[in-house]
């Protein structure tokens, strides 16, 4: 119906342009990130995330992911720093996975691919009044990505994990109080940074990216229990597992891709 869109054959990413002509935009995310091609900008300061009093709220499957939200009434979880030149409210985030043994990450480093990318949105309150208005300026979010390889058990994202079971379905929703997101990133914040788009409709080109280069590392088995999640409702009688739900990379249409020291 309308403009449904998912992950598979027919309302995929290759048919997402059908109903959001953007998708054939000029500054569309993914891309694969060729670090060679890449320039060092020493003018490129560090990101600065000031985490200390998020609020979560809740964690929810959208459907298309699994999300967690956070309260952004104020400027309590900000990032500010590296390219951006005013902090940007964190209001939520999100993942994107492969199936099992497949990578599913959405930013790929010289045509590798890891198993899952992180997803931290955030908003540009000084400029814009709302998320849904900043989402449409070409300087209104601000997303910070972290790639996920398979290894040992990361010692935190079982507060995530172990949550999912309540979020089954689209459209279930589950308190998500105390989380703080600092915990899932690596120990350096080295990025890569370009302007790009939402990486799922609507596509809006309204996305300074912030690819953060070291990956976080967590157990095949912890990352199994995304895939335990559905993309459909638990009304219908479709179980379809919720993964693969990453696009691939786009054309980089000449695009600077910068990097941080
Ligand atoms: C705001 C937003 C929603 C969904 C997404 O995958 C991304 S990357 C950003
Ligand atoms: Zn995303």
């Amino acid at each position: 119906t309308g403009n449904h869109w998912g992950y598979g054959k027919e309302d995929g990413p290759t048919a997402w342009h059908k109903n959001y002509p953007v998708a054939e935009g000029d500054r569309q995310s993914p891309i694969d990130i060729i670090p060679n091609q890449t320039s060092h900008d020493s003018s490129l300061g560090p990101i600065v995330l000031n985490y200390d009093h998020c609020t979560s709220i809740n964690i929810a499957n959208n459907g298309h992911s699994v999300v967690v939200e956070f309260e952004d009434s104020d400027d309590r979880s900000v990032i500010r720093g590296g390219p951006l030149d005013n902090p940007y409210r964190l209001k939520q985030f999100h993942f994107h996975w492969g199936g099992k043994g497949c990578h599913g990450s959405e930013h790929t480093v010289a045509g590798n691919s890891y198993a899952s990318e992180l997803h931290l949105v955030h908003w540009n309150a000084v400029k814009y009044k709302t998320f849904g208005e900043a989402a449409t300026a070409p300087d209104g979010l601000a997303v910070l990505g972290i790639f996920l390889e398979t290894g040992d058990e990361h010692r935190w994202l079982h507060m995530i994990t172990d949550a999912l079971y309540t979020v089954k379905f689209k459209g279930s929703v589950t308190d998500f109080k105390g989380f703080n997101p600092k915990c899932l990133l690596p120990s350096s914040l080295q990025y890569w940074t370009y302007l790009g788009s939402l990486t799922t409709p609507p596509l809006h080109e309204s996305v300074i990216w912030i690819v953060v280069k070291d990956p976080i590392v967590v157990s095949e088995k912890q990352l199994g229990k995304f895939r335990t999640l559905v993309f459909t409702g638990e009304e219908e009688d479709q179980r379809t597992r919720m993964e693969n739900n990453f696009r691939p990379p786009q054309l980089l249409k000449g695009r600077k891709v910068r990097s941080s020291n």
